[in-house]
């Protein structure tokens, strides 16, 4: 198993708006950015890679585990975290985890130890019996991303983790999601190229539903680096090149 995700010819249309055209991309493993303005198609992509949304056309399969055909099999290789989502805020950080754990179909005999290993994984063992209610917004993120490991996926979607949190708490999910990332294929949604600096091995830039690049960050920039103004610069030239 490599844990690889392919999208093959995939495109997606919501009644007369075309947000997906022809999408040939593959996600290996280490963390992949799905970068590209509002409204660029990111979303529609992580919704067709979770399966939440079924493609009019093409395919995505993982490790050749199709998507549609065999939607319960793939399913089980997949963690996902929305873009927005509602956590139950009355239950403990690990009633919710021993909740979610069962819902994946994690043995009995194995749900406890899910469960601490999620919770180490998102450093929030000291919170774990701390309600849901109580926690800050960064900390809520990482309690989403604690749902979406704990049937240990091979691979972690993350539709634009970092949107709404205050710069620490960014700069300790651009951590975490690099950490996840060494043992997984991760896909990051992103707007923000410092996102990309800090996090991603390869970056698939998206505009207006069609991918504009696919490759490592260093292809992108041409050698130039892989700080954030690096990726900036690289960026603009690719849309500015296609405009013309
Ligand atoms: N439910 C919907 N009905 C109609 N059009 C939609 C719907 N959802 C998305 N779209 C359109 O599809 C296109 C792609 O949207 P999508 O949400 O995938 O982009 P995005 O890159 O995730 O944007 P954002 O960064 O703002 O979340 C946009 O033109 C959007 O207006």
């Amino acid at each position: 198993m490599t844990d690889t995700v392919r999208v093959v010819g995939v495109s997606y249309r919501y009644g007369g708006v075309t947000a997906l055209r022809e999408v040939d991309v593959e996600f290996p493993t280490g963390v992949t950015a799905v970068l590209g303005p509002n409204g660029a198609g990111k979303s529609t992509l992580l919704g067709l890679l979770s399966t939440a949304l079924r493609a009019q056309s093409g395919s995505v399969d993982l490790d050749g585990t199709d998507s549609v055909r065999d939607r319960r099999q793939y399913r089980r290789g997949l963690g996902f975290l929305p873009q927005s989502f509602t956590l139950p805020e009355n239950l403990t950080v690990s009633e919710f985890l021993t909740l979610t754990a069962w819902q994946r179909l994690v043995p009995r005999s194995r749900r406890r130890a899910a469960v601490e290993e999620a919770l180490r994984a998102v450093d929030l063992t000291g919170k774990r019996d701390v309600k849901i209610s109580q926690l800050s917004g960064g900390m809520h993120r990482r309690v989403g991303i604690a749902q979406a490991i704990v049937n240990r996926p091979g691979v972690l979607l993350l539709d634009e983790p970092t949107v709404g949190l205050d710069p620490r708490q960014r700069r300790g999910l651009r951590e975490l999601v690099r950490a996840l990332g060494r043992e997984r294929t991760v896909v990051v949604s992103t707007h923000l190229t410092e996102d990309v600096a800090a996090t991603a091995d390869r970056v698939v830039v998206l505009d207006e539903g069609t991918v504009r690049f696919h490759g490592t960050v260093a292809t992108l920039t041409g050698g130039r680096g892989g700080r954030a103004s690096d990726i900036d610069a690289a960026y603009e030239a690719l849309v500015a090149e296609e405009g013309r």
